[in-house]
C-alpha cells in the first residue's frame, strides 16, 4: 500500500446517494478515482462528471479519472462498495477479477452482515466495517443531493490484527483528507448495530405507515410500536453478545423524539413508496432469521415484515 494519498487508486462502486457523496468528495480532492456505474448513469458521469449539492460542502462538479462498469475497474488500492444490500452478491461476482491481493474493501452501507458476505467472497483481502449517518440521494439527472448539517462515517474492523488496524487508519486519513467526516469508534460492531437497531425500527415503521418520522412521533400507538421494534432488534443484538447498552437505546429514543426533523423519511419508506426494490430482508428479514436461530421472540417485527412483504 502506497501511503502517498495522491498516488492512491480508489474506486467507488454504486453512485447513488451514499456512493455519490463519497465519490464527489474523493473526485474533488484526488486524481485517481474510478466510479463504477452502469447504463445511462455511467454515460452521464463520464461525460459530465459528478455534480453534488451538499448542505455541508456546497455545490460543485468534480471529475473522476475513469467511469466504467464494476467488472472493469482495474487494480485499486481501495474499493468502496455503496450499493443496496440486495446488490452485494452481484457486485462481488463482478469484482472477482478486479480485486488484487492488496486491495482494501470498504462497504459503506446499512445492515450488519454485508462486510461478512464480502469477506467470504474475498477471504484474503482486508474488508473493513463501516456505516454512515447521512441523508443523500441521486437525482433524475444523476447529480447527488446531500441534506443536513452532518454526515459522519464510522469505520473500524471487527478483525483485530495489525494489518486490519493499519488499514483502518490509512482509509480514515484518506477520507478525512478529502473532507469526509470519518471517525474511528471504540467498538465498530456495537456502532453498526446501534444504527441497525434504528433502521429495524424507524425504517420499518415509516415504511409500514408510509409516513415521515413526525407522523410516527405524534401518534402514541405508533411510537409504542417503534419502541417495541427497537427492543426486539436490541434483544437479538444482546443474544449475539453485541455490546449495545441501555444508554445507547435511550440515546436513539432521544434522537427519535427530539433530534430527527419531523419531515425526515427513511430509505425503506421511500423505496416502498416508489415501488423500488427494498432492503426489507436486510432489516427485518435478518432480525427474524437470527431471532429464530437464537430463540428470541420478535412478534411485532414478524407481523410488520409479513404485512410489508405482501406489498412487494
Ligand atoms: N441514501 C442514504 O441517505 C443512506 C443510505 N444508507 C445505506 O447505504 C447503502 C446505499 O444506499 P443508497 O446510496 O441510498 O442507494 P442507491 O439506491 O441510491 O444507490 C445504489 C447505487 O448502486 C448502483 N448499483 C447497484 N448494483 C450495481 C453494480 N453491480 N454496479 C454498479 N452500480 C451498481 C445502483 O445503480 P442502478 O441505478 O444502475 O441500479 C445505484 O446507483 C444502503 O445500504 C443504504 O441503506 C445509509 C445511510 C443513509
Ligand atoms: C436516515 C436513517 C438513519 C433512518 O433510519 C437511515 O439510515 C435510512 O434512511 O436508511
Amino acid at each position: 500500500m502506497n501511503n502517498n494519498f495522491n498516488d492512491l487508486r480508489a474506486a467507488v462502486v454504486g453512485i447513488g446517494g451514499v456512493g455519490g457523496y463519497i465519490a464527489a468528495m474523493l473526485c474533488k480532492h484526488y486524481e485517481h478515482i474510478t466510479l463504477a456505474a452502469r447504463g445511462s448513469r455511467k454515460e452521464s458521469l463520464s461525460q459530465n462528471g459528478i455534480s453534488m449539492k451538499s448542505e455541508i460542502h456546497g455545490s460543485f462538479t468534480a471529475y473522476p479519472e475513469k467511469v466504467t462498469e464494476t467488472s472493469d475497474i482495474g487494480a485499486q488500492d481501495i474499493i468502496f462498495i455503496c450499493v443496496k444490500g440486495f446488490s452485494v452478491e452481484q457486485v462481488c461476482n463482478e469484482l472477482k477479477e478486479q480485486v488484487a491481493a492488496n486491495t482494501i474493501i470498504v462497504p459503506v452501507m446499512n445492515g450488519v452482515d454485508n462486510a461478512e458476505k464480502i469477506r467470504k467472497a474475498f477471504p484474503k483481502n482486508i474488508v473493513l466495517d463501516s456505516l454512515i449517518y447521512i441523508s443523500a440521494f441521486a437525482n433524475e439527472d444523476f447529480s447527488i443531493s446531500q441534506v443536513g448539517t452532518i454526515a459522519p462515517l464510522y469505520m473500524g474492523t471487527i478483525v483485530n490484527d495489525e494489518r486490519h488496524n493499519a488499514a483502518v487508519h490509512i482509509v480514515n486519513a484518506f477520507l478525512k483528507e478529502a473532507g469526509i467526516d470519518c471517525q474511528i469508534p471504540a467498538d465498530i460492531e456495537a456502532e453498526t448495530w446501534n444504527k441497525y437497531i434504528l433502521n429495524c425500527s424507524q425504517n420499518v415503521i415509516t415504511a409500514y405507515y408510509d409516513c415521515d418520522t413526525g407522523h410516527i412521533r405524534e401518534n402514541p400507538e405508533r411510537t409504542a410500536q417503534f419502541e417495541t421494534l427497537m427492543d426486539e432488534a436490541w434483544s437479538v443484538a444482546k443474544a449475539k453478545n453485541i455490546n449495545v447498552t441501555q444508554a445507547d437505546i435511550d440515546e436513539l429514543m432521544r434522537k427519535f423524539r427530539y433530534v430527527f426533523p419531523a419531515t425526515s423519511t427513511t430509505s425503506l419508506q421511500r423505496d416502498f413508496h416508489d415501488g423500488k426494490p427494498t432492503e426489507l430482508d436486510m432489516f427485518s428479514g435478518y432480525i427474524i432469521k437470527e431471532a429464530d436461530r437464537l430463540n428470541v421472540p420478535v412478534p411485532l417485527t414478524k407481523e410488520l415484515y409479513t404485512q410489508l412483504v405482501k406489498r412487494i
